[in-house]
């Protein structure tokens, strides 16, 4: 991966969305942005396919010096158009690889390296730069916060534990519904030592999405947007 990128000339209206595992980034994200016409980045993609190619080295991602070896020749791309989302290592698809339960037990261990995050948020912050799109949704734990503070809409997307974790369940079928839920709230026990996103940032909009069903989560995200950017 490189350490800088070009930058273009102007850049797209960028929203960030935060919040904890299963509270519904990526899906309603993504949704939102086919609504809108944008872009849509998912960040934790970044460090799940990172973690999934130190596993594929047959190394730990609790070993943070295997892990930065691993950034080393890391040919890390993704796409931003969310009616085609894949992530690629090297020539390698990995959209469906980097979701599996295994690659979410190892993934946090990547994601406390800090030369992870520098490395990782430069990239974020040049795709959305680069994307040619009107606009970009950008999702992951710390985006409000740190990769995009001055971000003309930021959203923490929220929902109780108990419904996140029935809505991981619903997702992974053929797991046993207790032990999704401890690997959910221990991932989160584990993230929310690096970031905080459980919490609103000041200007950050809470959008609690424990008594919504999709639709209306999406609906309320686009709300928020289009207050903020003035679109109707
Ligand atoms: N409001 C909602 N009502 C019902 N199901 C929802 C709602 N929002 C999201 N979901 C479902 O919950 C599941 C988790 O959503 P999603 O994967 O988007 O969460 P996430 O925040 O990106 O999680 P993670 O951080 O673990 O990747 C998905 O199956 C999604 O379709
Ligand atoms: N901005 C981000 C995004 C993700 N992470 C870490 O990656 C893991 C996977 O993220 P998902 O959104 O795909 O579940 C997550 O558990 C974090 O460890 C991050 O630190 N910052």
């Amino acid at each position: 991966m490189p350490e800088s990128f070009p930058v273009p000339e102007s850049s797209p209206v960028t929203v960030a969305i935060d919040g904890p595992a299963g509270s519904g980034k990526s899906s309603v994200s993504k949704q939102a942005a086919r609504v809108l016409g944008y872009g849509f980045l998912d960040t934790g993609a970044a460090y799940r396919a990172l973690a999934w190619r130190v596993l594929e080295r047959g190394d730990d991602t609790a070993d943070a010096q295997a892990v930065v070896r691993a950034l080393d020749d890391f040919d890390y791309a993704i796409s931003l158009d969310p009616d085609d989302h894949w992530v690629r290592v090297g020539d390698v698809f990995v959209t469906d690889d980097i979701r599996e339960p295994r690659v979410s037990a190892a993934v946090s261990g990547v994601a406390r390296v800090p030369e992870v995050r520098e490395r990782v948020n430069v990239l974020f912050r040049a795709l959305v730069a680069a994307s040619g799109s009107a606009g970009v949704i950008v999702e992951g734990r710390d985006i409000t916060t740190v990769v995009f503070p001055d971000a003309p809409v930021r959203i923490l997307l929220t929902a109780s534990p108990e419904v996140r974790a029935a809505r991981r369940s619903a997702e992974l079928t053929g797991e046993d519904a207790a032990a999704v839920a401890e690997a959910l709230h221990r991932r989160d026990a584990s993230d929310s030592q690096v970031v905080d996103f459980l919490t609103a940032a000041p200007g950050v909009v809470v959008v609690d999405s424990t008594d919504l069903d999709f639709d209306r989560t999406v609906d309320a995200v686009i709300d928020v947007v289009r207050t903020a950017t003035g679109e109707n």
